[in-house]
């Protein structure tokens, strides 16, 4: 049984702006998904059906094998976390660490056990230093960072990120690689994203889905979709510079293994120049 299935699913925004058409879409356990798309290929109107958000107007949603529905949608949202891209909407308490307690105290957990999870994640956010601050006062990345803190105090079993490296600089972005990356490993979850910096995809998610125009018009993996150079800049996609430049090489004859993640790429080229021990 998946963890989140959708089956030829629909949603059509008032009555006319068809925003997903017939998409079937899978996540399992321990995975790292990343969703790309152009804007407004869908991929935040999908998400808002991982947890019961959106209704959908025709196909099906399973969590776990299941209809979202009234009785289990407090169930669906302890298992589903979602991020969405405007922090602003998801910090309103008057200090980062109530905010971040919000979501277990909501689950009716003990106060000890709130304690603990919340100094665990703002330390794994690395925003313990904030804890005392009102949250609508912390810069764009901040705020990003405590909205990822709630979400995961909650610990879901799948962490839904809507492009989490939106606003973030340069060590923040290294930051949040790391974390996706250790999600599956320490903490068993499944994690599903969405961006458009194409080169964080091949660092980390082991699974790609494409989406344009509310389909899904490609999947695999990461191989799979950036051997897919053509169909990327048609859907007005970059390719990361990589895989994009060993191509150039390979097409100028140069004998270079492809690479789409930096170290591999470092080995490539040691390799093609000889220099590999
Ligand atoms: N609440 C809404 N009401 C009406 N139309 C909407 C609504 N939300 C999204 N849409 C439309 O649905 C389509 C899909 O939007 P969606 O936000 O899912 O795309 P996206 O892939 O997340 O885009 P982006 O990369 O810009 O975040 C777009 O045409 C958008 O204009």
């Amino acid at each position: 049984m998946h963890l989140i299935e959708t089956r030829n699913l629909t949603h059509t925004y008032n009555k006319t702006i068809d925003a997903l058409k017939g998409v079937d879409f899978i996540a399992g356990r321990k995975q790292r998904i990343a969703i790309i798309g152009a804007n407004g290929a869908g991929k935040s109107t999908l998400f808002k059906h991982f947890n019961g958000i959106l209704k959908p107007t025709s196909g099906d949603v399973l969590i776990h094998g299941e209809p979202i529905t009234k009785s289990n949608i407090k169930e669906v949202r302890k298992s589903v976390g979602i991020v969405f891209q405007n922090s602003d909407d998801q910090v309103f308490s008057p200090t980062v660490e109530q905010d971040v307690a919000f979501g277990p105290t909501n689950l009716g957990l003990d106060e000890h056990t709130i304690e603990h999870r919340v100094s665990e994640v703002l330390k794994i956010l690395d925003v313990e230093h904030l804890k005392d601050r009102p949250p609508h006062h912390l810069s764009g990345g901040e705020k990003k960072r405590v909205a990822i803190a709630g979400v995961l105090a909650m610990e879901p079993q799948v962490l839904v990120l809507d492009e989490p490296t939106a606003g973030l600089d340069p060590k923040g972005v290294l930051d949040l690689t790391n974390f996706v990356n250790r999600l599956p490993e320490d903490y068993g979850m499944t994690v599903i994203f969405s961006t458009h910096h194409v080169d964080l995809v091949s660092e980390i998610a082991d699974y790609v889905y494409v989406m344009d125009g509310g389909q899904i018009v490609a999947k695999g993996t990461v191989e799979d979709i950036f051997d897919q150079q053509q169909l990327l800049s048609d859907l007005r996609l970059d390719v990361p510079p990589i895989p994009k430049l060993i191509k150039k090489l390979k097409d100028q004859n140069v004998d270079i293994e492809m690479a789409y993640k930096y170290d591999d790429a470092e080995k490539s080229f040691l390799k093609a120049f000889g220099k590999l021990k």
